[in-house]
Formats: C-alpha cells, sequence, structure tokens
C-alpha cells in the first residue's frame, strides 16, 4: 500500500467538490460581495464623524470644568450662581451615558475592521476542516478519514456578506496521551474563548438523539461557552448525505427545537446546506454589528477605548466625590478631559481660561 503525500487528502477531496460548491446556490454571492461595509465604514473614518464625535465631547467637558473651577475660585465674590453646579452634574451625567452606549458596542467598529472571529470546534472527524474548505473555496486545510489531522488552530481571512471574517479550524476535541495532540486541543480551546461566533460542528450520524443530550453534547463541544456567555453560536450538523431519509427527518425536526442554537444541517461533500449555513452566519453578523453604516460612528482602535473607558472612570469618580469634596470632583473632570485630549489633542490651561472669562462676568 502507497502512503499518501502530505496534503494529497486535501487536494483530492476539494477538486471532487469544487463543483458542486459552485453550483450551491448564492454561495459565491455570499463569498465574494465586496467588503462594502468596510469601505463605507473607513469613508465614515475619512470624514472625520468619529472625530467631530470626540471634539464635541472634549469641548463639552472643557466647558464643565471651566464652570466647576469658576465655582471654586469665584463664587464667593463673584456673579457665580449655585445653580451652575447643578448643570455640570447634569452634563456630566449626560457624558458619562454617551461615553457608555459608545464603549458598549460590542467592539463592533475593531470587529470591522479587524474581522470578526469564527470558531469551528467539534469532536476528531466531524468535519471542521472541510467545512473551513468549503466556505473559503480553496484547500486551506487538511481534511483526511484519520482523527486527529488538525493540530493547530489554522485561520483564514473570509469576507461573508460584506463582513470580514477570521475563521478559525481547531484540533479535533478528545483525550488523547499524544503531547502534540494536547497541545492542539488546548490551543483550540483557548481560542474558542476568543470567539465572537462559535461553530459547534457535528457529524449528523453521530449526533444524541433527544434535545437534552445533543444540548449537553454542544455544551461538550464548547467547553461549556454556551451557558457562560451570551455568544452567537451555531450547530453545524454535517455529512448529511449520509442519513437515510428516516433519520434525516428525525435530525430536521430536533434541528428546529428553540432549546438549541441556530442548527444547520449540510454536506461539506455534496454542498447541500452550506448556502444556508453562510446565510446563518451572515445573520449572526449582522446581529452583532447592528447596521454599521447608519447611527453614531464605531470605535475603531484599541488605544481610543482605553482612553474613552479611563474618561468614564473618571467621570464617575466626579459623581462620586461631587458631594463630599468639589475640589476632589473638579480634578477628576481634569482627568476625564486629559484623556480625551490623548485623543483629540492636548487642551492649553488658556483655553479653560477663555470659557471662564467668556461664561462668567468675572472680574468687569
Ligand atoms: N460523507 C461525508 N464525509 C465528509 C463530509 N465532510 C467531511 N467528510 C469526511 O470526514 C472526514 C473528516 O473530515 P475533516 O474535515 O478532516 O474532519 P475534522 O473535523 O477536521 O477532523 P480532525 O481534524 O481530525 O479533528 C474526511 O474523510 C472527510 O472527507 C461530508 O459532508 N460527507
Ligand atoms: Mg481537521
Amino acid at each position: 500500500m502507497r502512503l499518501a503525500e502530505p496534503g494529497e487528502f486535501t487536494k483530492r477531496a476539494f477538486q471532487n467538490r469544487k463543483l458542486d460548491l459552485t453550483e450551491a446556490e448564492g454561495l459565491g454571492d455570499l463569498i465574494h460581495a465586496e467588503t462594502e461595509i468596510q469601505r463605507r465604514q473607513a469613508l465614515r473614518q475619512m470624514s472625520g464623524e468619529l472625530g467631530q464625535l470626540y471634539q464635541q465631547w472634549s469641548k463639552r467637558l472643557l466647558k464643565a470644568l471651566a464652570h466647576i473651577e469658576a465655582f471654586i475660585d469665584f463664587s464667593e465674590d463673584e456673579n457665580v450662581e449655585e445653580n451652575v453646579l447643578s448643570t455640570v452634574d447634569i452634563e456630566v451625567q449626560k457624558l458619562q451615558e454617551e461615553l457608555k452606549e459608545h464603549l458598549r458596542d460590542n467592539r463592533r467598529g475593531e470587529r470591522l475592521r479587524d474581522g470578526f472571529h469564527v470558531v469551528l470546534a467539534g469532536a476528531t472527524n466531524a468535519g471542521k476542516s472541510s467545512l473551513l474548505n468549503v466556505t473559503s473555496q480553496k484547500p486551506a486545510a487538511i481534511v483526511s478519514p484519520i482523527p486527529g489531522t488538525t493540530r493547530d488552530v489554522l485561520e483564514t481571512v473570509l469576507n461573508i456578506g460584506g463582513y470580514p471574517v477570521i475563521m478559525s479550524d481547531t484540533a479535533g476535541l478528545r483525550k488523547s496521551e499524544d503531547p502534540v495532540e494536547k497541545e492542539g486541543v488546548k490551543r483550540a480551546k483557548e481560542r474558542l474563548g476568543d470567539a465572537d461566533i462559535l461553530i459547534a460542528v457535528a457529524d449528523a450520524n453521530e449526533v444524541p438523539a433527544t434535545k437534552a443530550s445533543l444540548l449537553a453534547y454542544i455544551k461538550s463541544i464548547l467547553c461549556s461557552s454556551l451557558t457562560e456567555d451570551n455568544r452567537e453560536v451555531i450547530l453545524v450538523l454535517n455529512k448529511c448525505d449520509l442519513l437515510h431519509q428516516p433519520v434525516l427527518s428525525k435530525v430536521q425536526e430536533l434541528c428546529k427545537s428553540s432549546e438549541l442554537p441556530t442548527a444547520c444541517l449540510l454536506s461539506c461533500h455534496t454542498g447541500k446546506g452550506v448556502g444556508d449555513f453562510l446565510n446563518i452566519l451572515k445573520k449572526k453578523l449582522e446581529k452583532i454589528c447592528g447596521d454599521p453604516l447608519n447611527g453614531a460612528p464605531s470605535l475603531t482602535q484599541t488605544r481610543h477605548r482605553m482612553h474613552l473607558s479611563n474618561c468614564l472612570g473618571a467621570l464617575e469618580k466626579y459623581t462620586a466625590y461631587r458631594v463630599q469634596d468639589l475640589v476632589l470632583a473638579a480634578e477628576e473632570l481634569r482627568i476625564g478631559h486629559k484623556e480625551l485630549g490623548a485623543i483629540t489633542g492636548r487642551v492649553r490651561v488658556e483655553e479653560i481660561l477663555d470659557v471662564i472669562f467668556r461664561d462668567f462676568c468675572i472680574g468687569k
């Protein structure tokens, strides 16, 4: 018997299947869609919408800071009234809410720029690598009937309906004494932790027959991620070409259960159901993203996220200190403003004074 050359499985399997896949309805359109979303998102960045938003926050915070300083320094002998403080409080509260909303965006902008992490996980031989090849339409991963073929995490960049995606194939999850495979399983689990969307891949011929046991099976594939967080999960039941009609109907019925994650029955060999899978994936991406081309522009840089979070932290401290110690509270506004300044550019002391003398009749 001749030993197979490395990569032979992949090439042969892929060439045999390529024709079927290009015939799968809508598949090409979904995979090869222009990254319109990314392009228009970039245009929004370039037109400075995000910059304008941060500038606007910075100006409002500067005004709040100036007013509080005016109150601290001049309220006793000049015309600075008590209600200045309550106006500042309201403005700081509003800024906190706007910042929170901006930060609570599921890292949409960063994901749109760098790609959404979609991770394929499942038992050995379920067809994870086959699914990666089918969706990317190239023999990216080695496919073979030998369980434990994939040992490492393999990433492929895809474009699903305009959304950038980094799809990761992982080692099949099973107990092994082989140190290389063990390491592969460890890496697979780590990668699961980073996923925006988890794809639990199972062989449709081997899935448990009841809802409860199937649910437990999915949880074991996802290392309980399903219960621990609210991340999107798709259950893929592969190799449906091997199912006989009565079993197929049973599995189809099982898939409809609302207690299970969105399920998709498909065959990487015939291409049947792959288009549906991509559509489900696209819908999940849309769900995470909202409409990226409308509404407030999204955060795109981790550095900005850090400064905005720091700014929010300072504004929250302002609220905490406000009743006990006005000077400490004002200091927090200064810190918050400095954090915004790290994004929008520094503000000089004179600018604070300008606001004070513009808004109050001091020394006049
Ligand atoms: N009949 C049938 N066989 C399939 C299908 N998808 C994959 N296979 C076969 O199943 C075997 C395992 O496929 P892989 O894609 O390597 O499975 P895997 O989940 O990546 O396996 P590991 O890397 O070992 O974890 C190969 O022989 C594939 O040709 C399918 O839709 N139908
Ligand atoms: Mg594999």
